[in-house]
């Protein structure tokens, strides 16, 4: 899932070609509008794209240590691998069935050359706006439109992937299921834009609140959020959750219909689990119980229970 701050971003392509007038030609025609790296070899062109991320690859077929058609078939064969990158051949085998063959291998287009500035622009810019519009479709099956953090889909994918890592990691997994007191009557009193952007603050101290690249905050339902914490045990959970309490009510949004503050506060439900002993609608169901229990003991306020621990 792509941040919202990579919607605007520079495309890499990786040109793999070996002849050194194409290069600069080609370097001419495309350096100032895309990252561009070279790679004069089949090793070098699959090393690179091994280790570094790139949106397209120019791909000659005949290279001094391999074929362009095998490269093509080997990156689309490995995906988990190399990324869904996008492939252009652009080569001199300019003959029907040489296109064809390269275009049913998971080629995405097929250049001749010698190559024309303007095609290849032309082609270039094609796949990169495919690219860029399914970044945006991406984008926003998982983001939340009121708020700008992931939505309760890209949530229930992210517990999937979490859980199956913290298994394989021997690692603790923590969920807070939060819920804002008495948004019904926040609502009825100021009016629902008023409510809207109580939303958006409380989803900004949350991403205030919990930093790390592991700390996965989503919108879960209308007035309920989740915060998915890797690697972090009960205490330490309950601790920054308490610490992202304070600042919300520091916040001091005024809430005169609440039974409890006159600023609006927000409970929360925490369960950490073992993922290697426990099943995760059982994870789930104890943070939600969790926070049933903290608006029984009065609101504004954190409670948790742990599952089974992990073995000493
Ligand atoms: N402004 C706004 N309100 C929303 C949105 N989504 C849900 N709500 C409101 O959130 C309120 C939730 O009300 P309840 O579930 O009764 O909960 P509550 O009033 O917070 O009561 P407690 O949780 O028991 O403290 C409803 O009035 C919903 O209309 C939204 O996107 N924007």
């Amino acid at each position: 899932m792509k941040e919202k701050n990579q919607l605007a971003r520079q495309y890499r392509i990786l040109l793999v070609e070996d002849e050194p007038t194409n290069i600069q030609m080609i370097a001419g025609y495309l350096s100032s509008d895309y990252i561009l790296t070279i790679a004069k070899t089949r090793k070098k062109a699959l090393e690179l794209l091994a280790s570094s991320p790139f949106d397209l690859m120019l791909l000659d077929i005949q290279l001094p240590d391999g074929n362009g058609f095998e490269i093509c078939q080997h990156v689309v064969a490995n995906r988990e691998k190399y990324g869904n990158i996008s492939i252009i051949f652009m080569t001199s085998l300019n003959s029907p069935n040489d296109e064809a063959r390269g275009l049913s291998l998971g080629g995405n287009d097929y250049i001749h050359k010698p190559v024309n500035e303007v095609v290849l622009r032309a082609r270039v810019k094609l796949q990169i706006q495919l690219i860029r519009k399914n970044e945006l479709l991406e984008h926003f099956t998982c983001f939340d439109g009121l708020t700008e953090i992931p939505n309760r889909r890209a949530f229930d994918e992210q517990l999937k992937k979490e859980w199956h890592r913290a298994r394989r990691e021997h690692k603790l997994l923590s969920l807070a299921i939060l819920d804002i007191d008495y948004f019904k009557q926040y609502n009825d009193l100021y009016g629902h834009p008023a409510g809207d952007q109580c939303l958006r603050i409380m989803a900004a101290n949350l991403t205030s609140s919990f930093v790390r690249n592991s700390d996965f905050i989503a919108r879960y339902g209308g007035e309920e959020f989740a915060v998915l914490l890797y690697g972090t045990d009960l205490e330490t959970s309950i601790q920054l959750m308490e610490k992202s309490l304070a600042a919300f009510i520091e916040k001091n949004i005024e809430h005169q219909g609440s039974s409890i503050r006159s600023c609006v506060t927000f409970s929360a439900g925490i369960c950490t689990a073992n993922p290697k002993a426990d099943s995760s609608s059982n994870f789930l169901n104890t943070a939600d119980k969790e926070l049933y229990l903290a608006k029984d003991l009065g609101r504004a306020q954190i409670c948790g229970k742990r599952l089974a621990p992990l073995p000493k």
